[in-house]
C-alpha cells in the first residue's frame, strides 16, 4: 500500500473527507485520535477504492481555534487570513468580531473585516462608524454589496485571496453563503458532495469545509457561530493579541502587570487617555476571566 498525501477538506466528528488530487476519500483516524483539522495535510493509506486511513499529518503554518471551559475545538489549519463577514444589517456583534480578530492575532494570521450589503444606505453611515474602531487598529474593511453589484465584490476579493488560504466566518445573516458561491461557482454541489460522502444528511452547514478554487487557492467557510470562546488563549498571550497595548507593553510599572486594575498601568492609562477603546480592554478584561477558568 502507497502513503499518499491530501488536504482535508471537510470533518465530521472522527470522519473526515481528503482531497487528494482529483479524488475525494473517505478517511479515518487510527484509534480515538481527533485532532484533525480542515486545512490539514495529511498522509493517508488506502484501505478501500474510495478510503483510507490518516497516518499523520503535516506540520501546520497556522491553526485556527476555538474553546470553552472544557476543551478547545479545532476549526481550520494552515489558514493563511481571515475574513470576518459583517453587514449593515443585520446588526453584528462587536464581540464576536473582535473574538475573531484576537483568534487571528494569536494564531499569527492576517485579519481582514467585509462590509456587506453597502446597498442598505441608510445604515452605511453608522456601521461605518462602527467599523472605525477597527480601521484604525489598521485592520483593512472592505466595503461590497454581494447581491447588488456581485461583479464588483468578486473584483475586489479574488485578487486579495489568490495564493492564499482565507477562511470567512461571520453570524448568520450576514451574507457569508452568498459571498462564497460568488467565489466559489459550484460551492453548494460540493457542499452535497461532502455532505454525502461524511454522511451528515441534513446538517450541510455544521463543519467547516475547503474548497480550491485554483491550485493554490483555498476558501474555507465555516458555519455560522454565536460564541467564539478563547479559554485556551493565556494572559501572555492575550496582551500581544491586542495589537493597540502593543506600545505600552513594558511600561507599565509592575513587571507582571496583568493590566487589569494595577496602579501605574500604561494600558490603562492609555484607555483613560481615549488611545485603547473601553470596548476592547473590557474584553481583553473578560478573555482573562476566561483562561483562568480553562479546566484542561
Ligand atoms: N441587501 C442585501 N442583501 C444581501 C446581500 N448579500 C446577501 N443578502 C441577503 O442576506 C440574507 C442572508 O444571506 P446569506 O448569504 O444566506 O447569509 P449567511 O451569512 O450565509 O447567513 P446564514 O445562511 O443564516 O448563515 C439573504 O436574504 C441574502 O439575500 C447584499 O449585498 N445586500
Ligand atoms: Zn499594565
Amino acid at each position: 500500500m502507497t502513503r499518499e498525501q491530501g488536504t482535508v477538506i471537510a470533518a465530521h466528528g472522527r470522519h473526515y473527507l481528503v482531497q487528494a488530487g482529483e479524488h475525494k476519500v473517505q478517511c479515518v483516524t487510527r484509534g480515538k485520535k481527533s485532532d484533525v483539522a480542515t486545512g490539514d495535510i495529511v498522509h493517508w493509506k488506502r484501505t478501500s477504492p474510495d478510503q483510507g486511513v490518516i497516518e499523520s499529518i503535516a506540520e501546520r503554518k497556522t491553526l485556527l481555534y476555538r474553546s470553552d471551559q472544557y476543551k478547545s475545538k479545532l476549526l481550520a489549519a494552515n489558514v493563511t487570513q481571515l475574513f470576518i463577514v459583517v453587514a449593515t444589517q443585520p446588526g453584528f456583534s462587536d464581540d464576536l468580531v473582535s473574538r475573531a480578530l484576537v483568534a487571528a492575532e494569536a494564531g499569527g494570521i492576517a485579519a481582514h473585516i467585509i462590509l456587506n450589503k453597502v446597498d442598505i444606505e441608510e445604515l452605511l453611515a453608522p456601521t461605518r462608524q462602527r467599523l472605525a474602531m477597527y480601521a484604525n487598529l489598521g485592520y483593512p474593511v472592505h466595503e461590497l454589496s454581494a447581491k447588488s453589484m456581485p461583479e464588483q465584490a468578486k473584483e475586489l476579493l479574488q485578487p486579495l485571496m489568490q495564493g492564499q488560504s482565507s477562511i470567512l466566518i461571520g453570524q448568520s445573516g450576514m451574507g457569508k453563503s452568498s459571498l462564497i458561491n460568488l467565489l466559489v461557482p459550484d460551492a453548494e454541489l460540493a457542499t452535497r458532495e461532502i455532505s454525502a460522502a461524511l454522511n451528515s444528511g441534513k446538517h450541510t452547514t455544521t463543519f467547516t469545509r475547503l474548497f480550491m478554487t485554483g491550485n493554490d487557492t483555498a476558501i474555507i467557510d465555516s458555519p455560522g457561530f454565536q460564541e467564539f470562546g478563547l479559554y485556551h488563549l493565556s494572559e501572555g498571550m492575550l496582551e500581544r493579541a491586542f495589537r493597540e497595548f502593543g506600545p505600552h507593553l513594558g511600561h507599565c510599572k509592575f513587571y507582571n502587570c496583568h493590566h487589569l486594575t494595577e496602579p501605574g498601568c500604561a494600558v490603562l492609562g492609555a484607555v483613560e487617555a481615549g488611545e485603547i477603546a473601553p470596548l476592547r480592554h473590557a474584553l481583553y478584561q473578560q478573555l482573562v476571566h476566561e483562561s483562568s477558568q480553562k479546566l484542561y
